[in-house]
């Protein structure tokens, strides 16, 4: 595949086995800045494993992943958690939100990792907070809150660093469908509108419904929808 230059990540014939199981087979990847795309596909066909080798989280046997033109498995351990802390957010299923810290201290996490001191950091997440009308539990802590709360938290904890790219991995596979719906507004209103390109890992077509685009992943194998791949 040739990346387009305006591609934001890019990757190219990425293979992943796990002892015998392959779980990526030759896939083919790109997202452009601002864009949402969905990334689909039956159970076990190897959509986490594509998430985390474009995050840089998991290296792939072989294959490249580009990001603004660097290659991810060339830049040494360190660089990558630092591009991962600077310029990557990410949203899991369940939160996974620090269970000791109030609401607004694990949305100002991120920007204290950065070195953000507490007040700035705190203030830039009490604004995110109010962006995505949860700012009446900035006190809570994430075992006082309901799911749905607990995922707008998380959002807003991976927007507060002004990221370039949201990894979402299923960020409503525990949620109900009205918070499930809710959720899904607020994150791409919220990537719109800031210009970050989300990947979007989810098994519902409802979820998906809410991208400019959809990959479907099969048996380790990326295939574009829209045929840009
Ligand atoms: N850390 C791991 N160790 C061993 N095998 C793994 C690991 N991660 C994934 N696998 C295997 O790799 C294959 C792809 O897994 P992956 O989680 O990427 O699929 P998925 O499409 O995200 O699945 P699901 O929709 O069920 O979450 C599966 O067969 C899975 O069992």
């Amino acid at each position: 595949m040739t990346a387009s230059t305006s591609a934001l990540l890019t990757a190219s014939g990425l293979h992943k086995t796990y002892g015998s199981t392959p779980a990526l087979a030759g896939a083919d990847f790109v997202i452009h800045p601002g864009e949402v795309v969905a990334v689909m596909g039956p159970s076990g066909s190897g959509k986490s494993t594509l998430l985390h080798c474009l995050a840089g989280i998991v290296p792939p046997d072989s294959g490249t992943v580009h990001y603004r033109g660097k290659e991810l498995s060339a830049l040494s351990d360190a660089r990558r958690s630092a591009l991962r802390r600077a310029d990557f957010g990410f949203v899991f299923q369940f939160g996974q939100l620090v269970p000791e810290l109030t609401c607004t201290e694990n949305v100002a996490l991120p920007l204290r990792l950065v070195g953000v001191g507490r007040k700035e950091a705190e203030s830039r997440a009490t604004r995110w907070l109010e962006r995505l009308e949860i700012d009446d539990v900035r006190h809570h802590r994430p075992g006082q809150m309901s799911g749905g709360q607990g995922q707008r938290v998380a959002i807003a904890r991976a927007l507060v660093g002004a990221p370039s790219v949201i990894f979402a991995d299923e960020p409503t596979g525990a949620l109900d469908s009205l918070n499930g719906e809710r959720v899904m507004g607020l994150l791409t209103d919220a990537a719109r509108e800031t210009r970050a390109a989300v990947v979007l890992v989810t098994h519902e077509s409802r979820v998906a419904a809410y991208s400019d685009r959809e990959v479907i992943v099969r048996d380790g194998r990326a295939r574009d929808m829209a045929g840009a791949v």
